[in-house]
């Protein structure tokens, strides 16, 4: 809150002069009844002097179209729109926060790094004890890049923060105003539910899922680690090692190898079958199949907080799933797949049953690529969260671009946005 030129000119030369590790900027310009609290004189300095200094600004809609001179922002393309132009001011990164989008069942934000568009859904939480919300996520910002971690995972991080203490704080009952406190000590209290799960499974994180194959990895000549690495930096969202011919000790070096990179990143990691090596690596969860330990017993196993999903061709198996306490199902093959030996096509329509029969998360798998990917995400099933893929970025020399295309032809769908 800087009401002054005063106060931001001489803020922006003490930080010329006393450099900071990272600088979050929480454009506090409106207030939540839409009062602009920033005169223009305010704003441009704002503009000109602070905005380029930010390592990432977060604006809400409010003060994003305050900042862009009254800009509509109505829809998720608007917001992505305003996080471009936000972004040619100059602060490296920009949060468009989409809590007050109008007709909008999930809270959707947009980050933009000036190369990826990044969109973070998650539930909304209809409560009226969202006072504080937009400073508790840029501090949480502050607080994880502070510790060393990337941005994108940073705000991952402080999005699932201020969600979880929201669902907690949702029956607090004080004050008259139009919005009431939430209670950011949740994790210090023992009986607080969000204790036991410590970040709730996002099925956003379902969005590029990148499942690993060691034959294609050797084909290229590439360590499980370099692909992972790569897999996470062209924007899968969730890592899967399914290595069905890895001798134990192995598949848990590699697993704890890739499970740093992946905390670096806020990236879940999976493991493909084995329960054992998920444990033994406090991996994020496991993928089991019709044939594996079922999903019931991983999860006494493996106790509430760690993911579990769960292969399904069928509405039966999909319900079975729900019923065993899985967290998301992978359905497919949608189209023939070499990868998968003898594996049954169940294609769109098959797809489509599944989906609408599931009560769970869905993310599509088996013969996907950027040329067909769009014809899944046309499906428009709501619970059809993303695509799982193997070959198409594995089997291919530059796993990087291979998930950056992918991730483009996502971002251009309605995939889990409907
Ligand atoms: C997301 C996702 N869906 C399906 C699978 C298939 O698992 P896999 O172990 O290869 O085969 P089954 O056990 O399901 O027969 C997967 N790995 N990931
Ligand atoms: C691992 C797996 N599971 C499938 C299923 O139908 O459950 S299909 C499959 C292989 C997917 O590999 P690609 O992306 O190279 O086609
Ligand atoms: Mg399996």
């Amino acid at each position: 809150m800087l009401p002054s030129v005063g106060i931001v000119k001489t803020l922006c030369k003490t930080l010329r002069e006393f450099p900071v590790h990272a600088l979050v900027v929480d454009p506090v310009m409106v207030s939540t009844s839409g009062d602009v609290l920033a005169g223009p004189s305010i704003l441009s300095t704002f503009l000109e002097e602070l905005l380029p200094m930010a390592d990432i600004i977060t604006p809400n809609l409010k003060e994003a179209s305050a900042l862009l001179n009254g800009m509509q922002l109505e829809t998720v393309d608007d917001m992505r729109s305003a996080a471009r132009l936000l972004h040619n001011m100059g602060p490296k990164n920009v949060l468009v926060k989409g809590g007050d989008l109008p007709d909008s069942s999930d809270a959707v934000d947009i980050l933009y790094n000036g190369h990826n568009f990044y969109e973070l859904r998650s539930p909304r939480i209809r409560t009226r004890n969202t006072h504080g919300t937009g400073c508790s996520l840029a501090s949480s910002i502050a607080a994880e890049v502070a510790k060393g971690y990337p941005m994108l995972s940073a705000v991952k991080v402080a999005k699932r923060f201020v969600e979880t203490a929201l669902d907690y704080s949702k029956e607090i009952d004080i004050g008259n105003g139009p919005q009431g406190p939430f209670d950011h000590l949740l994790r210090l209290k023992s009986h607080s539910q969000a204790c036991h799960r410590q970040q709730p499974f996002d099925p956003s994180d379902l969005f590029l899922y990148a499942v690993t194959d060691s034959r294609m990895n050797k084909r290229w000549g590439r360590s499980i680690i370099d692909a992972v690495k790569a897999a996470i930096d062209g924007g899968a969202t969730i890592i899967q090692l399914r290595e069905k011919d890895a001798e134990t000790k192995d598949f848990m070096e590699s697993a704890k190898a890739c499970l740093r990179i992946c905390r670096l990143h806020g990236v879940p990691l999976l493991i493909n079958d084995r329960v054992d090596v998920a444990i033994a690596c406090d991996a994020d969860g496991v993928h089991v199949g019709q044939s594996d330990m079922p999903a019931r017993v991983a999860r006494t196993l493996l106790g509430p907080e760690k993911i579990i999903g769960v292969s399904c061709k069928t509405p039966e198996q999909a319900e079975q799933a729900w019923v065993d306490g899985a967290d998301y199902i992978g359905c497919g093959g949608v189209y023939p797949t070499n990868t998968k030996e003898n594996n049954i096509t169940v294609g769109l329509n098959g797809l489509k049953t599944v989906c609408m029969a599931s009560k769970l998360p869905v993310v599509a798998i088996g013969g996907i690529g950027v040329s067909n990917a769009r014809a899944v995400m046309e499906i428009r099933a709501s619970n059809l969260k993303g695509v799982a893929v193997v070959s198409a970025l594995f089997d291919r020399e530059c796993v990087q671009i291979e998930t950056r295309k992918l991730h483009e032809v996502l971002l251009g769908s309605n995939i889990g946005s409907t």
